[in-house]
């Protein structure tokens, strides 16, 4: 067998082409554009690509970017004073601090500053704790990705076992709570699982994001599993994620990397960013977000 693959560029770019008719509807409705701040500190080579990669994306969808790059040593009151701005300007709509902040910065401190109806990134405790009891909550853009692929995938997601590997506040945590909103058996498994292939073995889907490269092996996937591979990891010879390359003989359907999951990431940031500008305004979202 040979697992389908799933094209998570071409789901992004159909979902980026649904988030610019919404933006132009917002627009016409609000008399101004949905805005998306992006701050980057420090000068990291991967996080300043997908700072750009943001920028560009956010007014190809006919939005209003702002951008603010500060240099490595900002210090944290600098950063929440920014911060603070972007909370009080009303032509913001969402607010996105590039992660890995530099190390002498509170990286919790300031995702708990942001606005949680301008949290884009759906990071603040607020909107944690929104998803995790199943309230409407802006919601981590990777994990999200990953449900609009495996509902594609998978149009009755409920009573299916899903197996999440990692427990990152980013993907893990907020991929389960997701799951576990649509009817899913969820299990994390982590560095301190004592069998993790165990739990593997059982599920119907596999979410990968441990960051270790080639992790998930081929003889942990039940036939036919559908496989989500979070891991964006640089190697010499290029981009690999956290599943083992052979496990496409023995899946069902899987994400290539590059180009499965990481798309989704900036398009569901633009889906976020329309969300809650919709929100902030009063207007209803729209429903083919
Ligand atoms: N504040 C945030 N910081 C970070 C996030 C985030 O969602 N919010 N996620 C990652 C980085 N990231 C966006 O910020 C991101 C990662 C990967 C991609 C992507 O398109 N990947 C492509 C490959 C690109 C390449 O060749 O390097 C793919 O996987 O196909 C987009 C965005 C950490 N920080
Ligand atoms: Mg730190």
């Amino acid at each position: 067998m040979t697992a389908r693959l799933i094209d998570g560029k071409a789901f992004a770019a159909a979902l980026r082409d649904r988030v610019a008719t919404a933006a132009a509807a917002f627009t016409q409705a609000a008399g101004r554009q949905p805005g998306l701040a992006v701050v980057l500190v420090g000068e990291d080579p991967a996080s300043s690509v997908y700072v750009r990669s943001k920028g560009k994306a956010t007014l190809a969808a006919g939005m209003a970017s702002f951008e603010h790059r500060l240099p490595a040593d900002t210090t944290q009151e600098t950063l929440v004073a920014l911060v603070d701005r972007l909370n009080a300007d009303p032509a913001v709509d969402g607010i996105l601090v590039q992660l890995p902040l530099p190390r002498h910065i509170d990286e919790r401190a300031v995702i708990a500053r942001v606005d949680p109806d301008k949290d884009v990134d759906g990071f603040h405790p607020l909107n944690a704790g929104r998803l995790a009891t199943g309230l409407d909550a802006l919601v981590p853009c990777t994990p999200l990705g990953c449900l609009m692929l495996l509902r594609d995938v998978h149009p009755h997601l409920a009573g299916l076992e899903a197996v999440v590997i990692g427990r990152s506040n980013i993907v893990g945590k907020p991929m389960a709570a997701l799951l576990l909103q649509e009817s899913c058996t969820v299990t994390t498994v982590h560095s301190r699982t004592r069998d993790v292939m165990a739990h593997v073995r059982m599920a119907d889907i596999v979410v990968a994001a441990v960051g270790i490269p080639g992790f998930v092996q081929p003889e942990w996937i039940k036939p036919g599993a559908t496989v989500i591979d979070v891991g964006i990891n640089r190697v010499e010879g290029g981009l690999v994620g956290d599943v083992d390359p052979r496990v496409a003989e023995v899946a069902g359907a899987i994400t290539p990397v590059p180009g499965g999951v990481g798309p989704m990431t900036i398009a569901v940031l633009l889906r976020n960013t329309v969300v809650a500008a919709s929100r902030r305004a009063g207007l209803a979202v729209d429903p083919s977000l």
